[in-house]
């Protein structure tokens, strides 16, 4: 869209459009992604092709959502220790067998993801957030969004009594602290569960303390510049951590290497410019209903309060606090260090076909009884999308399809009972049952992600590396935030913690991983953006 975007603009759209000049893809609020095949056709399944949830090859129904889960996703299959380190339009109802040994007969709510037709009359869902990683979690994918979260005329966002803002006529939450109402933040989940609205109030302050700083040393700049300019800092340190802390964990060296994801070392350069106009970055449906919902089975039981030291002093049964922020706004947010330090001190779960009680009997269950099954909701909601099969996936990623139930190894009997062919198995169950995984996800997840990343690095003209373009760092700048751009650092600094390990993403150890003050954790210089003239 040559005529509306600002083709010398210095920082992103909130939204995302016109990232790309040529395509214009990317932006929030457009469909998912559908992967095109060999002949250039995109890989939908639905029942009737167009839009009725996918059903077996042979026309039956796939078998019922939670009778899978049940049989394949207990935590109580798996080992003891399982730590690492419309009518048919609207209802697609969700049924809990008569026989369920934890839930009681009945339906869960489950309704389908909202369906436009695209031009071909194919049912598709919409993305509301950008493709990009540009920590839309902390401003919005919307305009009107980001306004409410601003202050307005100013360069920070908005904070009450130091904590998100609870702006009036928010309800997407349960049983807030009254008179305080239900946090916002970029991204409506917010108030999930409390170690997710921590993460957010920690990236919130860090925008405001970035801000803050750059008011002090340019005080001839006008409040927006200094609201852009920190917000292209925080997206700056947003992508490096994903793309070297984070996703290595998750993917892989091989497959970090196979995608070429890592950015480029700073003792080999600092700059580096891996755009592509013609990269996609749209989010692939089977990305949104499966590969990345990974994050499901690390999930644990409690949400506890930690102290200094590491230990639990206050035992928080995650069952209790789904969409509740009340642990987080109580008596002015004191318990926010407690929450912290218990995302830097505890173990996830492994990533594998193993999930929680709270999360695959009991979630949602305050305020909604008898309670909700993530694992269930995650295969219908694949079907819902009309998304292949596990071996159509594995087709598609140059992998063996399974030809037999028995590779499935000790799955394998109950799989053959629930699913009438083997390419009716779905993509979220097969994914995490991939056995060659141990740390990381399967190969299948390695390939849908390590793809999925890809573009959203590929295809972002504002990717934090670029030079020579009016958006770029300086060199002396991006090299300060490749060699000090840490989620310890900003964890410990703005949720009131006084010592972390160096990287938080992993558990602390005495040698390899010290634990060590805030304050020595080194730091972006900021003056590096002291405008002299
Ligand atoms: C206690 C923590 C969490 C809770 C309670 C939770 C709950 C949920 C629920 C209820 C849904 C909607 C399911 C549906 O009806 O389709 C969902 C979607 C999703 N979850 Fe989680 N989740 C948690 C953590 C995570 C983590 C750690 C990850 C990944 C690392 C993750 C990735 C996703 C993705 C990608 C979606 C689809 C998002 C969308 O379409 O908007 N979740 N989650
Ligand atoms: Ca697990």
């Amino acid at each position: 869209d040559d005529c509306v975007c600002d083709v010398d603009a210095k920082y992103r759209t909130i939204d995302g459009s016109c990232n790309n000049l040529k395509n214009g893809k990317g932006a929030s609020n457009t469909f998912f992604k559908r992967l095109p095949d060999e002949n250039e056709n995109n890989v939908i399944d639905y029942a009737d092709g167009i839009g009725l949830p996918r059903a077996a090859k042979n026309g039956d129904e796939l078998p019922n959502a939670r009778l899978v889960s049940q049989a394949i996703m207990d935590e109580k299959l798996g080992p003891p220790i399982q730590r690492d380190r419309t009518s048919r339009d609207f209802c697609f109802p969700l049924e809990i067998p008569k026989n369920d040994t934890d839930l009681p007969p009945g339906c869960i709510n489950f309704v389908r993801a909202t369906g436009k037709l695209d031009e071909e009359g194919v049912r598709q869902q919409t993305n509301l957030a950008t493709a990009f990683v540009d920590a839309s979690v902390v401003y919005g994918s919307t305009p009107e969004l980001t306004k409410l979260l601003r202050v307005p005329d100013s360069y920070l966002l908005k904070t009450e009594n130091n904590l998100l803002p609870t702006p009036a006529g928010v309800n997407s939450c349960f049983d807030p602290v009254i008179p305080t109402r239900c946090p916002v933040a970029g991204d409506s989940r917010v108030a999930e569960v409390p170690m997710l609205s921590v993460q957010h109030l920690a990236w919130h302050r860090e925008h405001n303390r970035i801000a803050s700083e750059l008011r002090t040393l340019n005080p001839h700049w006008k409040d927006e510049t200094v609201f852009q300019e920190a917000r292209k800092i925080v997206i700056a340190i947003f992508q490096h951590i994903t793309f070297n802390d984070f996703l290595p964990l998750i993917l892989g060296q091989a497959a970090m290497k196979r995608f070429k994801l890592f950015s480029r070392d700073v003792n080999e350069g600092v700059f580096s410019d891996p755009y592509d106009v013609d990269m996609n970055p749209q989010v692939l449906g089977s990305v949104n209903v499966a590969a990345h919902r990974f994050g499901h089975s690390q999930v644990t039981n409690e949400q506890n309060f930690v102290d200094e030291d590491c230990n639990t002093v206050t035992v928080n049964k995650l069952e209790d606090v789904f969409e509740s922020p009340r642990l987080i706004q109580q008596n002015c947010g004191v318990n926010i260090p407690f929450i912290g330090r218990n995302l830097a001190c505890t173990a996830s779960n492994r990533i594998d076909n193993f999930f929680v009680d709270a999360m695959r009997n009991r979630l949602y269950r305050k305020p909604e009884p008898p309670g909700s099954d993530i694992v269930a909701r995650n295969i219908q909601r694949g079907r819902d999308f009309g998304v292949a099969g596990y071996n159509r996936w594995r087709e598609l990623c140059l992998l063996e399809p399974m030809k037999s139930f028995d590779s499935f190894e000790k799955f394998g009997k109950a799989l053959k009972e629930l699913y009438n062919d083997i390419d009716d198995i779905d993509l979220f169950v097969g994914g995490l049952l991939e056995k060659e995984m141990g740390f990381n996800v399967g190969p299948t997840f390695q390939c849908l992600l390590g793809f999925q990343y890809e573009r959203m690095k590929q295809g972002d003209r504002f990717w934090y590396e670029r030079p020579n373009q009016v958006f770029s760092f300086s060199e002396k700048q991006l090299r300060s935030i490749k060699e000090n751009a840490s989620v310890s650092k900003i964890f410990c600094r703005n949720l009131g913690i006084e010592k972390i390990q160096e990287n938080m993403f992993l558990l602390h150890q005495s040698k390899r991983n010290k634990r060590v003050a805030c304050n020595d954790i080194p730091d972006i210089d900021l003056t590096l953006w002291q405008e002299h003239y």
